[in-house]
């Protein structure tokens, strides 16, 4: 999707890799000898009891967490290591979606979208808002959505224009954390699709904090598990379901999962 400023790794190489993570807050150990990879153009779901650590390792790797110990390397640089230039065009090359959207609400959509455009490329408003007009129209908004404001906005609407903020540089890596929370399971599954449609159209590797069964069932190519303040497995769905872990066996195997594997093999059959 980018103008590849930059060489990517090819399909199946890492594109990021975290060695020896550690983040603590105070005495609370959030992470420790926390390893992962992310392969280049692939989905990877983020998985983990609530408090595991997902969002603060999503923010680690891109750089709103500073770690108290271990590396990440991303795009082949390292994060400790950057200069502030590299810096500014490594964080060019990811597009994150927080849970709550984060638009501003003085912005109206077409605004909050242009806003890295006029930023980052320093383009004029109304060119950053033409652009951003195609990027409201590629994640499947109408055209009148950008002239309202965040808080006019459903719930899935609001996802679609955070996401389409966070596609606005053309990034290389997204950055998802829980996209699907609080959509209803329509406005779910369409989401869903339209992450697979990215993925493939413009080979996205995409990095995704979920709860979501469906979500797991219909994008991922691998699952990282996180417990005991590391990556348990990273892998694919069939080999983690098969893992020998307590929360693993209740997250996968309990009524949700068994419903969400269902779903999975009805759609494939269908
Ligand atoms: N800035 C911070 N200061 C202190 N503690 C923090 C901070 N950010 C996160 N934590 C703590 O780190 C732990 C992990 O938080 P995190 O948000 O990554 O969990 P999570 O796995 O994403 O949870 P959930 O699934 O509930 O969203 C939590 O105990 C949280 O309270």
């Amino acid at each position: 999707m980018s103008d590849k400023r930059e060489c990517l790794p090819e399909p199946g190489e890492a594109i990021i890799q975290v060695r020896g993570l550690q983040n603590r807050f105070a005495e609370h150990v959030v992470h420790e000898h926390l390893d992962l990879d992310v392969m280049q153009g692939e989905i990877l779901g983020v998985v983990g009891g609530s408090g595991s650590g997902k969002s603060v390792l999503l923010r680690s790797i891109v750089g709103l967490v500073r770690p108290s110990g271990g590396e990440v390397v991303m795009l082949g640089e390292r994060l400790d290591q950057l200069s502030e230039r590299r810096r500014v065009l490594l964080e060019r090359r990811c597009g994150v979606l927080f849970q709550q959207g984060a638009l501003f609400s003085s912005l109206t959509v077409t605004q909050n979208v242009a806003l890295p455009l006029r930023e980052h490329l320093k383009l004029s408003p109304a060119d950053a808002e033409h652009l951003a007009a195609v990027k409201l129209a590629l994640v499947g908004l109408p055209a009148h959505a950008g002239g309202l404001s965040p808080s006019e906005l459903s719930g899935g609407m609001i996802k679609r224009a955070a996401l389409a903020r966070a596609l606005a540089l053309d990034p290389d890596i997204l950055f998802l954390d829980e996209p699907t929370a609080g959509l209803d399971p329509i406005g779910a599954a369409a989401f869903d699709q339209l992450l697979l449609t990215l993925r493939n159209a413009f080979g996205l590797t995409v990095f995704l904090v979920t709860h979501d069964l469906d979500t797991l069932y219909t994008t991922c190519d691998r699952i990282a598990v996180l417990s005991g303040k590391r990556v348990l497995v990273a892998d694919t769905l069939s080999v983690v379901e098969q893992t020998d872990d307590k929360w693993i066996r209740d997250y996968f195997h309990g009524p949700r999962g068994r419903s969400a594997q269902l779903a999975k093999h009805s759609a494939r059959e269908a």
